[in-house]
Formats: C-alpha cells, structure tokens, sequence
C-alpha cells in the first residue's frame, strides 16, 4: 500500500504538488496519469526519499521511506531509465545495486532473465538501445523481489513487443496481489494495463477511481441508432430530453441509454435495425478532463 496524505511540495515559487491526498492499493494496477508539469515525478519521488514535502506525508507499506527496514525488498522503482554506468556490463550494473539493497547474487541472473535480457548480461551498457535500459531499469526495480513496484513511463522506449512484455509482468505483479503505480503518456496502454486511476492536474487531484468508472462517468450516454423510421423514432426520443443527430444512415442519441432507447422503439413499435452504445476511449475522457480543468483554471485565475 502507497500512502499519500495532504501532500504539497513547493520549489520556489513553483507548487508542484497541492494537499495531495490517494492511496494506492494491492491487487491493481494503478495508473497515475496528468499533464506535463502536473506534479506526477515530484510525487513519486517523495513517496521515494528523494526528496521531502514541504507539508503532508508519503509512506510505503506503513512507513515513510527512510524509515524502511528492507527497502528494497519492499518498494522497486524504476523513475528514468539511462542512470547507468556506459563502461559496466547489465550484470555488473545489477550486482552492484544488489549488494548495496543486501540482495543476494543470485535475483541478478534471475531478473535479468525476466526482463529478456539474459543473453546481453555481459554486453556493456552502453551500447544498449532505450529499449534495453528500460529492461535494465524494470530489473533493478525487481531485484528485492518486491510486493510494491513504482514505474514512471515504463514503456518509453519499448517496441510492441516490450509494451506487451511489461503488460503482462504488471497484471501477473498485480494479480499476485502485489501493488503497481505506474505513469504513462501513453494513453491506449494505460487504458489496457491499468484497473484504477489517480488523475493530477496542477499538482491537485482530478480523479480517483476504477478506470472503468473514470471512462463511464465522462463518456455520457451516446448510442447509434438505425431504425425502420428515423425521422419518427428522432421525434420520439428528443419528446424524452434526447439529443438526436442524423448520423450517416442512422441516428446519433445522447442524452439517453440503449436500454431506454430500445424500450422507447418498443412502446413507438418502430423496430430497431442497429442499437450500438458508443463508449469513449480513456484518451477521448482524459483529454476532455485536462481541457476543462485548464479551462476553469484560467478563469479563476482571471478573476
Ligand atoms: N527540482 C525542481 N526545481 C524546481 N521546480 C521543479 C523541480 N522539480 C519539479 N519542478 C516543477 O514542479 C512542477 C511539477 O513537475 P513534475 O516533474 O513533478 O511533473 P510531471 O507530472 O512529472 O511532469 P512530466 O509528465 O512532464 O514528467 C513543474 O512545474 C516543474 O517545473
């Protein structure tokens, strides 16, 4: 479990991050999405050590970061792939965080395996590919053998394959029960890896909830309609309070579901030819969202 309670981190003048408040629980996926700038990075890092908030507080498994027994046997992070030494080979690179986490030698051959990078152990580092760091990066995350991992953009960098490879890891991560907090810009993926959503915007939290939730409260009722009488079946459902469009060869409703519209077609005895509840995509809600808050922003920073 990843606390985070009333947080704000000021630099200078610059809020960061504002009276942040969210758990992240076991068991999920959690996608922690927001603009550039929205105080994402910041907030990972305290919740890391790295650095400290201004007011509020951030802990891991119960305890604030520093005050860790294990930590890397409790939290693995991955923040930004590249901070590795060009001239060490991946092993060497894992070895020596193991001993410095008191991790036995043995995870470093182990994860290097499950991140696919067993057969370029030996390579130098710096010839890997942004691919092969955020492999490198993913197994430094999991050489503790954790039960909470935190991963900023974890796919950057990542062919399909790779985007598919830290998909599965994540589910198989969460479904083991363990916790997962993960950002990404990538909003088809998240919308495929994640089961619950903490949504920032200027350092203030926007959402917090199941992905699916998140999607339906946002998308609003809109159904493509196709019927043996459009223009009376049209008539019918706005005497409801709909919003009717023609739409190619059919009907565009908003404002009613396909429950009510199929009823409504029932009781008119206008049969229905096509009746397709049409859901938004996680960017589609998402985009609206950071448009609105900018919006009200604006405005109340006008007046
Ligand atoms: N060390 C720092 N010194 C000064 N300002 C900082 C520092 N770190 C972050 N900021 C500022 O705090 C705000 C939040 O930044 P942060 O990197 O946490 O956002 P983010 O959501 O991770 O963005 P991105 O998606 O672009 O990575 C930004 O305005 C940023 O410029």
């Amino acid at each position: 479990m990843i606390d985070v309670q009333n947080l704000t981190k000021r630099f200078g003048d610059t809020t960061a991050v504002e009276n942040l408040s969210f758990e992240v629980g076991p068991g999920r996926v959690t996608g922690f999405l927001g603009p550039n700038g929205a105080g994402k990075t910041t907030t990972m890092r305290i919740v890391l050590g790295l650095d400290s908030p201004s007011s509020g507080a951030a802990t891991v498994a119960g305890s604030a970061y520093r005050d860790l027994h294990d930590p890397m046997r409790t939290v693995g992070a991955l923040l930004a792939a590249g901070h590795v030494h060009p001239g060490r080979s991946a092993r060497d690179h894992l070895r020596m965080l193991a001993a410095v986490g008191g991790v036995g030698d043995s995870r470093v051959d182990a994860v290097l395996s499950t991140v696919g990078l067993a057969d370029a152990a030996s390579q130098r580092t710096g010839a890997f590919s942004l691919g092969m760091l955020q492999r490198l990066g993913i197994a430094a995350a999991l050489l503790g053998d954790p039960p909470i991992l935190i991963l900023d953009e974890p796919v950057n960098g990542l062919d399909t394959d790779g985007i598919r490879w830290v998909r599965s890891l994540l589910r198989t991560f969460a479904d083991e029960g363990r916790t997962v907090l993960l950002s990404s810009h990538v909003m088809s993926e998240m919308e495929l890896i994640a089961d619950h959503l903490v949504v920032i915007g200027a350092g203030r939290l926007l959402a917090d909830e199941p992905l699916r939730d998140f999607i339906d409260r946002h998308s609003g009722h809109s159904v493509r309609v196709a019927s043996a009488a459009d223009v009376a079946l049209g008539a019918r459902l706005r005497e409801r309070g709909a919003h009717v469009d023609v739409d190619g060869g059919g009907l565009l409703v908003r404002g009613l579901d396909a429950r009510t519209i199929g009823g409504i077609s029932v009781s008119a005895e206008i049969p229905l030819t096509e009746l397709i509840p049409i859901r938004k995509t996680l960017e589609d809600v998402y985009t609206g969202l950071v448009e609105e808050h900018g919006r009200h922003r604006a405005k109340t920073e006008v007046y």
